[in-house]
């Protein structure tokens, strides 16, 4: 069988400056310095002007926190104002880069085709997607949240090779659960992340859909996490406003010792 290694990234949307961003990973690092951390990865996703800086200072302290960007365009360069390659994300040696996320469908208009072409964009530059997917209210009440969510998977995934595919990271968020403090049960949760995984065992392979980890994101807190990380198919969380409070996400980032 095959082991998947928790990722528990912290999206910090359009929070901390860069000099917060320092302190706030310095924070993060020296909590956790106790202990060896290498069963779980851990990734913060800040705004594009704090990632010179986190990553002056993973660099520079050798720390194994990872960092990456919350969008990409799906062009290399060119007369795309106010747009962030993959390149320039590359250079800046981010290891992921949050795609599709439901704030940037519902305020930009991202559509899957778009989507797909941004998880193209990153895998060309080098970089691990986080392909964000989910349902909002109204879906979820008709029924529909599964196919729903396995049709936003399918168009992301659109003609991309087995060996970008392995790597992908996807992370179910139902868009009801996220910053409102309602969190998906983790039955529910497990439900959804186990038909992602059938969906790409069908899309692929058993063997690649086993390599591929699931995050379940939507108001992710200490409190709830070690129950949300129990379900078979959950490999980590991506974790919006509770990754902003340093104590909270270590606590989080150490679910196991719940
Ligand atoms: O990317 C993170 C999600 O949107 C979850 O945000 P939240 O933890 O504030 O609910």
């Amino acid at each position: 069988m095959t082991t998947r290694t928790p990722l528990m990234a912290g999206n910090w949307k359009m929070n901390l400056n860069h000099l917060e961003a320092i302190a706030h990973v310095q924070k993060l690092a020296f909590a956790l310095a106790d202990k060896d951390y290498d069963a779980v990865e851990v990734a913060v996703l800040p705004p594009f002007t704090d990632l010179r800086s986190v990553q002056t200072l993973v660099d520079g302290d050798k720390l194994k926190i990872k960092y990456g960007a919350q969008d990409i365009s799906q062009h290399d360069s060119g007369a795309y104002t106010g747009e962030i390659s993959g390149p320039m994300l590359a250079k800046l040696k981010c290891t992921y880069v949050v795609i599709g996320h439901s704030e940037r469908r519902q305020y930009h208009n991202e559509t899957d085709e778009l989507v797909n072409a941004k998880v193209k964009a990153a895998y060309k530059h080098g970089l691990t997607p986080i392909l964000c997917v989910g349902e909002e209210l109204d879906v979820r009440e008709a029924g529909n949240h599964v196919s729903h969510t396995l049709a936003q998977v399918e168009g992301g995934l659109k003609d991309l090779p087995a060996e970008q595919a392995e790597s992908v990271v996807i992370a179910y968020e139902p868009v009801w659960a996220i910053g409102t403090g309602k969190v998906c049960g983790a039955g529910d949760a497990q439900e959804v992340c186990s038909a992602i995984r059938a969906k790409v065992a069908e899309l692929y392979s058993q063997d690649l859909a086993d390599k591929v980890r699931i995050q379940y994101g939507g108001s992710v807190k200490s409190g709830n996490v070690a129950e949300i990380m129990g379900q078979a198919d959950i490999d980590g969380a991506l974790v919006g406003g509770a990754s902003l409070d340093a104590d909270e996400f270590v606590k989080i980032i150490r679910f196991r010792e719940q």
